[in-house]
This record gives C-alpha cells, sequence and structure tokens, in this order.
C-alpha cells in the first residue's frame, strides 16, 4: 500500500548540506501496524512528513497503492485516504472542536456521535464538544482532540507522530486501547512514530531508524527484543549506538 523507494532528503546550513535521510527504502503492507523508532534525531518525523507530503525528498519515489504521489500535494494525498496527526498539533482559531470532527469525518456527524470520538481518546465529549481549537487547550488536550479526528476520518493510511507526547498516564492507557481498537477494526494500515515501549508491545512490525538510516526493519518479534535488552532505557541507546 506504501511503499518508499530510496527517500533521500538534507538541508543546506551554515557549515554546508546536511543528509537527514539516507536512501530510505520501505514497504508499509496492507492493514499493517508498523511503529517507527529510534534515537533523538534520527529522522522520524521528517519522514512521516515525506509521507504527508509537508516535505518533499531530493531523491526517491513515494508511491501509494501503486501510484506514484512523490510530487503530490498534501491535499492530493489527504484525498487519497492518508491522514496525519502531527508531533505539534496546530491550533484553529474560531474553528469549533465538532467543526473539526466534521470537516475531518466529511460529512455533518450528530453532536453525539462527533462526541464519541473524542470519549474514544479519554475526553469527557460533552466538555469539548464545543470549545474552539485555540490557546485555551491544553497540548495534551490539542493532541488527543487532534487523534480524535484521525479516528473520525478513518482513512486507508494514518500515520500518528509521537501519539503519547504530552499525555499523561491515565489517558496514555486509554490511547493504547484506542489504537488496539482501531487495529482491529480499521481497514486501513497505521504507521506510528513513537518510543514506547507499550506502542512497541502491539506492533506488527517495528522499524528503527538512527542518523538518516533504517537499521532495523523487521517483525515485533524479532526487533522489540534487541531494542529492549533488559527492558531499560539505557541498553536501548547502548544498542543504537552499537549499531549506528
Ligand atoms: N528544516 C530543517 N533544517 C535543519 N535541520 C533539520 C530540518 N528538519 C529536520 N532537521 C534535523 O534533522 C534531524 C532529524 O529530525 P527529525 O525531527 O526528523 O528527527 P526525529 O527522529 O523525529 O527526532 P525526535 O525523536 O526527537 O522527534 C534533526 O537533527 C533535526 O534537527
Amino acid at each position: 500500500m506504501l511503499e518508499l523507494q530510496n527517500i533521500s532528503f538534507g538541508v543546506l546550513e551554515s557549515q554546508g548540506k546536511k543528509e537527514i535521510l539516507k536512501d530510505i527504502s520501505l514497504t508499509v503492507g496492507e492493514n499493517k501496524f508498523v511503529v517507527i523508532t529510534g534515537p533523538n534525531g534520527g529522522g522520524k518525523s521528517t519522514l512521516a512528513k515525506m509521507i504527508m507530503g509537508i516535505e518533499k525528498p531530493r531523491s526517491g519515489k513515494i508511491l501509494f497503492d501503486g501510484q506514484d504521489i512523490t510530487e503530490k500535494t498534501i491535499t492530493e494525498r489527504a484525498n487519497l485516504g492518508i491522514s496525519f496527526a502531527l508531533q505539534q498539533p496546530v491550533r484553529f482559531k474560531g474553528v469549533h472542536v465538532l467543526d473539526l470532527i466534521r470537516l475531518a469525518a466529511r460529512k455533518d456527524l450528530s453532536a453525539a456521535d462527533a462526541c464519541k470520538y473524542l470519549s474514544e481518546v479519554g475526553l469527557c465529549a460533552k466538555d469539548y464538544i464545543n470549545r474552539e481549537v485555540n490557546g485555551s487547550l491544553s497540548g495534551g488536550e490539542l493532541k488527543r482532540i487532534e487523534i480524535a479526528t484521525v479516528l473520525a476520518r478513518g482513512t486507508k493510511l494514518s500515520v500518528f507522530d509521537e501519539p503519547e507526547a504530552g499525555i499523561d498516564l491515565w489517558s496514555f492507557q486509554n490511547l493504547i486501547q484506542v489504537f488496539e481498537k482501531m487495529r482491529e477494526t480499521t481497514n486501513g494500515s497505521i504507521v506510528i512514530i513513537s518510543h514506547q515501549e507499550r506502542i512497541l508491545e502491539i506492533a506488527d512490525e517495528i522499524v528503527v531508524i538512527s542518523d538518516g538510516s533504517i537499521l532495523k526493519h523487521g517483525t515485533r518479534d524479532e526487533i522489540l527484543p534487541e531494542i529492549l535488552g533488559t527492558a531499560s532505557a539505557p541498553s536501548g541507546c547502548q544498542f543504537y549506538r552499537r549499531e549506528a
């Protein structure tokens, strides 16, 4: 369904060219739950932005259902069936949560139906449905509202960049259930960028990206024991450094 072929991307800095993604090739199959992980600054969010069209690769191709989408805009990709939840969601002053969920769902949902999506992400729907998506929402609330909009869209491919960021522990437990349910009910694939062991544990496949390259890609059972080792973060970091 999604195929990244030899994707490279870099930026020009005062010290010269900085390579951010180096010849990345990755296939995400139908109905797969793929978690991309790896050390900070490895290139995960940049890769997610390539999938959504926020950044364009310097070289390489992106195929979605066999169609070359490399030059397509964000809107064209969204219309083809790709959704994206940003690491830092944007606020929409003047737009209410209900409007945003209706826009995402692309139909005139009843308030009760829209509320179901908010409840799924652990928000008390009646308190939020008429709120404006502005600076009055906390980072964690905004993040959960954005995840609710991706659920409402229900597209073939949903990409989440660090959905756990800024979410409290209680809501995080809910979030895991949301993803587990999504995995069972969705007719599409899910790509999640995450550092969380609980999310890695429910993946079909895990991809480890470090320093702009794919270090490892395999099933959860193949990759998780290697990453976690003794299940401590320091040993995970040692793994990344050894392999890089
Ligand atoms: N537009 C840009 N200009 C300069 N450097 C950039 C740009 N975009 C990304 N980078 C750099 O590219 C590297 C990869 O960034 P990216 O956000 O993709 O990493 P990440 O793996 O998602 O990290 P994290 O786990 O911290 O979210 C980082 O060193 C970042 O500073």
